[in-house]
């Protein structure tokens, strides 16, 4: 591995997803910088979701390698994500309905909440303080995507806009160094995308974590991402800054080529 790999929070080197029949991710090189807000893009069906769902360990590899800032990681358990402090959002936002936004981000909260099970279950005063303190992380996590005020509601009483924040939240809480963000802005208004738009580019701060943004909003891209990888047909078609890349003719005629609504979306 290159010296610079160390510099990638993600780098894959020919990378092959196979799911069932379909090549779904077809000798993927690929590396987003760590530090930076990155866009990972492509017509429907491009494989962008699997790529994540690999690297995150959610597929498997079928040949080829991962690397998380450096170390070979091709094979990862999903759980060990959040010991190399790596988290995701997912599309949808999957919460759990019946429980409050602030509960729903302690479940993200995988490393602050390991005490031990003995002393959590006997309710002993060590085990009180964890929660206590991962409750207030999970509080901070909530000011900082602008819903403290939802806290203690249950997420099924809140619109779809708060509970893809509570979604990012809950990705936010266990401080990672890297978030894979899986259409965070998918399903909102526009004056939704606005706010969590403000959020992330509030995120970008130095020593902020690393931000791997799936999204097919290409003005979301625009706002955000210092660059931009664009997948069709499971390959990498285009790489680079989103001003030059997303208008190049090639890319243009990929999504158009697949009749794709979301194309250059800028309504
Ligand atoms: N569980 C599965 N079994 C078989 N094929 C699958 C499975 N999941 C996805 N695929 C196929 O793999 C390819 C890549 O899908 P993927 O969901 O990664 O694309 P995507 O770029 O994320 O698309 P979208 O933007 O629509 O979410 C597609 O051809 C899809 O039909």
């Amino acid at each position: 591995m290159s010296a610079e790999a160390k510099n990638d929070a993600v780098r894959t080197e020919a990378l092959d997803v196979w799911l069932g029949g379909t090549h779904a991710v077809c000798g993927v090189t690929v590396a987003f910088a760590a530090g930076q807000t990155s866009g990972l893009v492509g017509p429907n069906g491009a494989g962008k979701s699997t790529l994540l769902n690999c690297v995150s360990g959610l597929v498997p590899a079928s040949s080829g390698e991962v690397y998380l800032y450096g170390d070979r990681t091709t094979g990862i358990k999903p759980h060990q994500l959040a010991l190399r402090r790596i988290s995701r959002s997912y599309q949808g936002a999957q919460l759990v309905r019946e429980l409050s936004a602030v509960d729903n981000v302690m479940v993200g909260d995988h490393v602050g909440l390991r005490t031990g099970l003995v002393s959590a279950a006997l309710g002993l005063p060590r085990a009180r303080r964890a929660e206590r303190a991962a409750r207030e992380r999970a509080l901070h996590a909530l000011e900082r995507v602008g819903l403290a005020q939802y806290a203690f509601r249950p997420v099924k009483e809140l619109p779809y806009g708060i509970q893809k924040r509570v979604d990012l939240a809950r990705a936010l809480v266990s401080d990672p160094r890297c978030i894979f963000l899986d259409e965070p802005a998918a399903g909102l208004s526009r004056a939704e995308k606005e706010e969590v738009v403000e959020v992330l580019a509030g995120l970008r701060v130095e020593g902020g974590p690393t931000l791997v943004v799936v999204e097919h909003d290409m003005r979301v891209i625009n706002q955000l991402c210092s660059d931009v990888v664009v997948l069709a047909a499971g390959a990498v078609l285009a790489a680079g800054p989103p001003e030059t890349v997303l208008n190049s003719p090639e890319v243009v005629a990929a999504y158009i080529g697949r009749g794709s609504k979301e194309q250059v979306e800028s309504e």
